[in-house]
């Protein structure tokens, strides 16, 4: 799915008016009837239940008027709030008009903040992508008055006083919503782990919003949801073999932190390569051949760190950083696979970038499609500067990854991979279960053996990984509960979420 900006919004409403022939009323409509629709469906609320519906003087506000006729003509008897203003969108002042005169509409002011019981369902329809500055004055209390409230709160399209694709000032008020009901593509915001309290569960509801135009605008950012990959991944032919899917190098693993090696050496195995060859300190020869029996194992001459690059010429590509540790000698072998990788793909994550970042002279050396899988410390440590928001760590990773000629995966909640032409794709798969030490390892692993694959191209093959080692947990977590997860059952669910995306 394509992530549009505010400005991008508007253009495609427009695009949908023209091309269907519609007017904008109409499509408001659509938009009500959808959130309508999900409240009745998900909340199945009592007849009961006290609906506030709070307006602001845009669209937004008509969204929710609309919503308010239409819960009426449900059964139901919501009341209305409006935010007092100097003038209102047409599509405002029509809805208002439709309103049947049995609802109770108030306009709001500091005197008549309505009295909000835990039971209530209250819902922002304030302000949406139009809001074009920080709230202040009345509807700042209104939103403080909201979030204090204890009713349940459900944003239309998107919580009051939050840009959809940029940052509020810090301390500026905005709705903290349960659920966030948005039309047709989500939202940056909703991606950011600075929002999340604001947010809280999003949907996105189809409208019909012209699929030609959404086909049509270049973006910059995507959300990779299952329909973007399915059947990407080529099916395994009938007669291929173990050469047809290459043979990978892993190196990792230190004193004390084999279990990385082989972790990212089972997800490896588990996620197709033909042959894998796993080279580490010479301590964790025994460990990796009873753990990782199909992989073969070239120990390093050292006990406890990596110190000799193996030979590159058997490999399709190499990995190298799970466990591994920052032994200067370790920097050298680092040193050698950037000089040398001669066009293999690499896959650089932990202590090889941290190594990148120590020694920073190494990242000039970076070959081209390489990928990087940091977390965000490791991500900060491999730019030199903090980040001060979402957003700017987003642009530091456009531009390393554009200065680098790179891929690069900014690991978390909606994994980001940025990539050397500038477009970023956020993943949807994962859960807070894989908060826990070797996710990292695994995902590595996955992303080495779909990059030594060469029918994929760097893009598919890191978009798949990052995708799979999502729904491996997701699946994963089906089984064991999320605080029960760990990345040893990742590895066991990698084989059903890669299945799941190849083509017939
Ligand atoms: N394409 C779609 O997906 C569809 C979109 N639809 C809906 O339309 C919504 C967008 O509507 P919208 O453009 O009318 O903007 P909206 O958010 O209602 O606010 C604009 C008004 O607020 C005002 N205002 C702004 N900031 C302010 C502030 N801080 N404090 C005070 N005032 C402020 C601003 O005034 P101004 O900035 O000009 O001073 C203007 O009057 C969208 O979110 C969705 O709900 C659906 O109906 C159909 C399909
Ligand atoms: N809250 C979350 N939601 C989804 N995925 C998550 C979440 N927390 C962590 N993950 C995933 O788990 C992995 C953790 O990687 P990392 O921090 O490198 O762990 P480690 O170094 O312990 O292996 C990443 O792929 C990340 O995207
Ligand atoms: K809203």
């Amino acid at each position: 799915m394509k992530i549009l900006t505010a400005h991008q919004t508007h253009a495609l409403d427009q695009a949908t008016l023209q091309a269907q022939g519609i007017s904008s009323d109409a499509l408001m409509e659509r938009a009500a009837t959808a959130c309508t629709t999900w409240l009745l469906d998900q909340l199945q609320p009592a007849f009961t239940t006290p609906f506030h519906i709070f307006c602001g003087p845009g669209n937004n506000g008509g969204d929710g008027l609309a919503i308010a006729r239409q819960l009426h003509a449900a059964g139901y008897t919501p009341q209305v709030w409006l935010l007092p203003a100097t003038k209102h969108s047409p599509d405002f002042l029509l809805n208002r008009q439709r309103l049947p005169p049995q609802i109770s509409c108030t306009e709001l002011s500091a005197r008549t903040m309505p009295a909000l019981p835990p039971e209530a369902v209250a819902l922002d329809a304030l302000f949406g992508t139009g809001l074009s500055r920080p709230l202040v004055g009345l509807a700042a209390d209104i939103v403080a008055h909201l979030n204090q409230s204890g009713a349940t709160l459900l944003a239309v399209d998107v919580p009051s006083g939050l840009f959809a694709d940029s940052s509020q000032p810090a301390g500026s008020p905005v709705v903290q919503a349960r659920y966030t009901l948005s039309f047709e593509l989500p939202k940056l915001a909703f991606l950011l782990p600075q929002n999340a309290g604001f947010v809280g569960d999003w949907t996105v509801l189809p409208i019909g919003l012209d699929a030609d135009f959404i086909h049509k605008e270049a973006v910059d950012n995507h959300f990779v949801d299952a329909g973007f990959l399915r059947g990407r991944l080529p099916q395994r032919g009938k007669f291929s073999h173990k050469g047809t899917f290459g043979h990978a190098l892993l190196l990792a693993g230190s004193y004390g932190k084999m279990g990385a090696a082989v972790l990212a050496a089972r997800a490896c195995l588990h996620s197709g390569i033909g042959l894998l060859t796993v080279r580490v300190p010479a301590v964790g020869y025994d460990i990796l051949q009873i753990s990782a029996p199909e992989a073969m194992v070239l120990p390093d001459p050292a006990r406890e760190f990596v110190t000799e690059l193996p030979e590159l010429k058997p490999y399709a590509a190499v990995g190298m950083g799970p466990g591994l540790g920052q032994e200067a000698s370790t920097a050298e072998v680092l040193r050698q696979l950037l000089q040398n990788a001669s066009g293999r793909p690499l896959v650089l994550d932990a202590d090889a970038l941290n190594l990148l970042a120590t020694h920073r002279e190494l990242l000039e050396l970076l070959p081209p499609n390489s990928l990087l899988t940091p977390h965000p410390k490791e991500f900060e440590r491999l730019t030199g500067e903090p980040a001060p928001g979402d957003y700017h760590r987003l642009e530091q990773l456009r531009n390393f990854c554009t200065q680098y000629r790179c891929y690069c995966v900014l690991k978390g909640a909606y994994t980001a991979l940025g990539t050397p032409d500038g477009p970023v794709y956020f993943n949807s798969t994962g859960n807070p279960g894989m908060a826990s030490g070797g996710s990292g390892d695994v995902l590595t692993g996955v992303l080495l053996a779909l990059r030594a694959d060469k029918r994929l191209s760097p893009l598919d093959a890191a978009l798949l990984g990052i995708f799979a080692h999502g729904r491996a947990g997701d699946l994963a977590a089906a089984e064991t509960g999320q605080a029960g997860l760990t990345a040893s059952d990742l590895i066991r669910y990698i084989g059903p979420a890669l299945q799941e995306l190849t083509g017939g």
